[in-house]
C-alpha cells in the first residue's frame, strides 16, 4: 500500500501497558475548577449541586465500564478503581485514563442542564487524569486512605475559611488566622466562633462519596405462568462513610473482596514513599515534537445512531474542526492541528513546557476539554438532532524527534484520509446504486488508486478530484499571525507545504512561550 512510505512513524508509538498485578486507578480532578467554580458561582465551601453531578458523572462511567468495581470522590476529583483481572483495552494505561476522562467530561457537559437549570455553562470544563498502579492490596488502601485524608482535612480548612470571610475577614486575614492550625483548633473555631458542630455537616461534605456495585435480584422477564424470572445483577450505590478502608466497611461488601481483595490491617500510618508514587509522572523527551492524537470512540456506531450522512458528513466534521479551533485557542503551545474522520493530531511546538511535558497531563487535558466542547456544541452543528449518548474519544502521546519525522507522521495520516476517503467514496456509489455491501466489497477487492478514479468516472460520472477537498484531504488547523486561529485544506504530504508555512514550527523566543497553561476560552468562538 501507498501508505508504506510514511508507516515508519508508527515505531515511535510506545507501549504503556500496567501489567499483573497491579491494581489499576485512574484518577481525574477538575482543571483549574478554582475560576470554573467561581464564574459558575458554586456555593462555598461546598456546592450540593455540583457535588451532585460529580456523583452522576462517577455513577454514568461505572455504569459503562463494567470493570470499575469502586470509585471514590469528593470535591473535583474522582478515583476509579478497575477490578484485579481487568483486561480494559489490554491494560494500555493512555487508552484507559483517555476514555475514562472523556466520558466523564462529555457527560459533565450534557448532564449540566439537569443540576444547574438557571445556569449556562460559560466555557467547557475539563479534567485533568492520570492512573495509579498499586502494586498490591494494601498499596491501594493507603491510596484511599491518602484520598479521603485529603478531603477531611480540605473540607475542614474550606468550611473555616469561608466562614471567616462570611464573618467579614478579608481573605489574607483568613489565610493568617488558619496558618499552622492544627484539626482540633480548626474544629475548636467553628464550634466557638460560630456555633458550628464540625461532625453534624452533611456526610457527603465531610466524608466524600464513593460508587461501588452491590448484587441485587432484579426481575428480568416473566415465565409463561407469569411468574417473575428473577437474576443477580450489580447496581452502582451512592455511599458516604467515614473510612473507606475500614475492614469493618470493606470487607462486608462481597463485590469489592470478590473483585479486589480484603482488607489484612488498618491503616496505621500513610507511608510516604507509597504518596510518592502516587504523584509520580512520567515526562516526555525534551526537544522533540510531542503529538496528541484523539480518535473518537466507536464512531462506526455513533455515526450510525446519529445518522452521519455517508461517507462523509460535513456537519460532523465542521463540529470536528469547530472543537479543534477551541484547542488551539485553549492551549497556546499547540502550534498545528490535523484532522480527519473521527480523529485529530495537535503538535506541540519542540520546546513546549506545558505541564512539564508530563504526558498523562498534557493527553488528558486535550481530550476531555474536547468532549466537553464536542457535546456542548453539539446542538449548534445538529439542531434537528439529539446527542443520543455521551461520545468520547481516546488519545496518546508521541514524541517525534525532527521536523521531517513531524511531517512524515503528518503525511502518513493524510495518506490514509485519502485511501479511506477514495474507498469510502467508491463503496458508498456502488451501495447507492443497488449493489449490497458484499458486493461492493468484492468489487473493490484489491482495486488501485488509478482505478478506483476510474471506476468513478466510468459508472457514476464523478470526477473524484472535484470532491470537497475537506473530504479528500482533511482539515488543518494553525494559528494565523495576530493570533487568530483558522481551518484550511491542503496538500501537506507535499514538502513544498512546509516551505510555504515555515513559520509554524518555527520556535519562538524563549520569553513569550512561558505563560502558557490557558486563558479564556469563549463557547461562542468557532
Ligand atoms: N457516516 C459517516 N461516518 C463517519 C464519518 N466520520 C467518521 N465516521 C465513522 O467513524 C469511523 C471511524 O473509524 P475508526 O476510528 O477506525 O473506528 P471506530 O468505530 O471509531 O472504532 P475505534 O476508534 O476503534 O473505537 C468510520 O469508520 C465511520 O464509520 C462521517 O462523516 N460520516
Ligand atoms: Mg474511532
Ligand atoms: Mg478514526
Amino acid at each position: 500500500m501507498a501508505n508504506s512510505k510514511y508507516e515508519y512513524v508508527k515505531s515511535y508509538e510506545f507501549e504503556d501497558e500496567i501489567m499483573q498485578p497491579n491494581l489499576i486507578v485512574v484518577r481525574l480532578d477538575g482543571r483549574n475548577f478554582e475560576r470554573f467554580s467561581e464564574i459558575h458561582e458554586f456555593e462555598k465551601p461546598n456546592d450540593v449541586r455540583a457535588l451532585n453531578l460529580m456523583n452522576s458523572c462517577a455513577t454514568a462511567v461505572v455504569e459503562e465500564y463494567p470493570d470499575i468495581v469502586f470509585s471514590y470522590g469528593f470535591d473535583d476529583e474522582y478515583s476509579f478503581v478497575f477490578k484485579k483481572t481487568s483486561n480494559f483495552y489490554q491494560r494500555r494505561a493512555s487508552k484507559m485514563l483517555t476514555l475514562i476522562v472523556s466520558f466523564f467530561s462529555s457527560v459533565y457537559a450534557t448532564k449540566w442542564k439537569e443540576f444547574f437549570p438557571q445556569k449556562e455553562l460559560e466555557y467547557p470544563p475539563s479534567f485533568h487524569a492520570r492512573v495509579i498502579s498499586c502494586a498490591t492490596l494494601e498499596v491501594l488502601q493507603v491510596y484511599l486512605a491518602w484520598r479521603q485524608n485529603a478531603c477531611h482535612s480540605d473540607n475542614l480548612c474550606r468550611t473555616c475559611f469561608w466562614m471567616l470571610i462570611r464573618s467579614g475577614k478579608t481573605i489574607e486575614e483568613a489565610k493568617e488566622a488558619l496558618k499552622d492550625c492544627q484539626k482540633e483548633e480548626k474544629n475548636e473555631l467553628l464550634f466557638q466562633r460560630f456555633g458550628i458542630n464540625y461532625k453534624k455537616l452533611p456526610e457527603m461534605f465531610r466524608q466524600g462519596s464513593c460508587i461501588f456495585k452491590t448484587e441485587v435480584e432484579v426481575v428480568v422477564k416473566y415465565d409463561e405462568h407469569g411468574n417473575p424470572i428473577k437474576r443477580l445483577r450489580r447496581k452502582p450505590n451512592i455511599v458516604h462513610t467515614q473510612n473507606i478502608v475500614a475492614k469493618k466497611f470493606w470487607n462486608e461488601q462481597l463485590v469489592l473482596v470478590k473483585e479486589l481483595g480484603g482488607f489484612e490491617d488498618e491503616i496505621a500510618k500513610i507511608k510516604t514513599e507509597y504518596v510518592k508514587s502516587f504523584l509520580f509522572e512520567n515526562k516526555l523527551l525534551p526537544s522533540t515534537y510531542i503529538v496528541i492524537r484523539i480518535d473518537g470512540c466507536h464512531f462506526h456506531r455513533f455515526s450510525d445512531i446519529h445518522g452521519f450522512e455517508k461517507p462523509n458528513d460535513a456537519q460532523a466534521l465542521n463540529l470536528m474542526n469547530t472543537c479543534a479551533v477551541a484547542v488551539l485557542k485553549e492551549f497556546h503551545d499547540i502550534v498545528f492541528a490535523y484532522g480527519v474522520s473521527d480523529e485529530y493530531s495537535f503538535v506541540l511546538r519542540k520546546n513546549s513546557q506545558f505541564n512539564q511535558r508530563q504526558a498523562s497531563q498534557i493527553v488528558s487535558a486535550i481530550v476531555s476539554f474536547f468532549s466537553t466542547m464536542y457535546a456542548m456544541k453539539w446542538k449548534e452543528f445538529f439542531p434537528q438532532k439529539n446527542l443520543k449518548y455521551p461520545p468520547s474519544f481516546d488519545g496518546r502521546a508521541v514524541c517525534y524527534p525532527s521536523e521531517e519525522i513531524l511531517q512524515d507522521y503528518l503525511a502518513w495520516r493524510q495518506v490514509d484520509c485519502h485511501i479511506n476517503n477514495q474507498y469510502n467514496t467508491c463503496f458508498w456509489m456502488l451501495v447507492k446504486s443497488g449493489k449490497t455491501k458484499a458486493e461492493a466489497q468484492q468489487c473493490l477487492k484489491g482495486t488501485q488508486t488509478q482505478e478506483k478514479y476510474e471506476l468513478l468516472s466510468r459508472q457514476f460520472g464523478t470526477d473524484y478530484s472535484s470532491l470537497p477537498v475537506m473530504f479528500r484531504q482533511g482539515s488543518f488547523v494553525y494559528r494565523m499571525k495576530l493570533q487568530e486561529v483558522v481551518v484550511d485544506h491542503s496538500n501537506i504530504i507535499e514538502r513544498s507545504f512546509w516551505k510555504e508555512y515555515s513559520s509554524i514550527l518555527e520556535e519562538m523566543p524563549a520569553h513569550t512561550s512561558a505563560a502558557n497553561e490557558c486563558t479564556q476560552t469563549s463557547v461562542s468562538a468557532s
